[in-house]
């Protein structure tokens, strides 16, 4: 009974503030990027016509990488805990047998040594690169890697990408108070995730553009 409500309270806590809180800083990012809201939005706006569906999320390439930019910057789980089975030495330091390490996945995607501009959001950098978020590539792992990766991969990446699509389709947005991009707040508050210190505050307003063949 104990271990049913430890997976129950697992899953509840795994997938609470991690997908909203992923297309948060995602649409963050794209406020604070116009030149990435407008590519962005072109590529979603020439893939889908009337609707936006789970078919045509496979040819959103742009939106895949801004993702995954996103995934770099602001890390849904940043830091993964694990226990040493054997006693080690990882650079010269002794790990003892069932040491409890905290891998910092939030100061990997900051790292210069394996990022250029790293604190630059630039979706372009995993245009055309094999780096994936199947737990492979050690310097970006959003789902975690291993025995305990994140088993929701194949449910929560089609929220992610089904939301912000329907964003960026129906909607212009713009800052509230004319507040100019580069002075949005991105300051973060450190819990169990990272999330907005301040709520992310947008107008929408509606477009025609998305929709030529309703006008047509
Ligand atoms: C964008 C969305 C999500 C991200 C970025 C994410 C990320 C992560 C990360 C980094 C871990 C730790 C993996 C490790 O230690 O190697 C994890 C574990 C977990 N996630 Fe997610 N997650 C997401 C959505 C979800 C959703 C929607 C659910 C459930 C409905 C979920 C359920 C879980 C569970 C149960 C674990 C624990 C697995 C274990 O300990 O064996 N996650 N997730």
């Amino acid at each position: 009974m104990d271990s049913m409500k430890a997976v129950l309270l697992n899953v509840f806590i795994g997938g609470a503030d991690t997908t909203p809180g992923t297309i948060e800083w995602a649409m963050s990012e794209i406020m604070r990027n116009p030149e990435v809201m407008q590519r962005v939005q072109k590529e979603v706006r020439s893939v889908f016509r009337d609707e936006v569906d789970e078919e045509g999320l496979h040819k959103l390439e742009y939106l895949n990488a801004v993702i995954k930019e996103t995934f770099r910057l602001h890390p849904a789980g940043p830091i993964l805990p694990r226990e040493s089975r054997e006693s080690m030495e990882i650079n010269g330091f002794h790990v003892p047998q069932k040491s409890r390490i905290m891998i910092n996945m939030w100061a990997i995607g900051r790292d210069p040594a394996y990022w250029g501009e790293a604190e630059k959001f630039n979706p372009e950098r995993f245009l055309d690169s094999a780096i994936d978020y199947k737990g492979t590539h050690f310097t970006f792992l959003p789902f975690g890697g291993g025995r305990r990766m994140c088993p929701a991969i194949q449910f929560a990446m089609p929220i992610v990408e089904l939301t912000l699509a329907n964003l960026l389709f129906h909607f212009d947005w713009k800052l509230p108070c004319d507040m100019r991009p580069e002075d949005l707040d991105m300051t973060e508050h450190f819990d169990t995730a990272i999330r907005r210190k301040e709520k992310l505050c947008l107008i929408p307003t509606t477009t025609t553009s998305a929709r030529p063949s309703r006008l047509g």
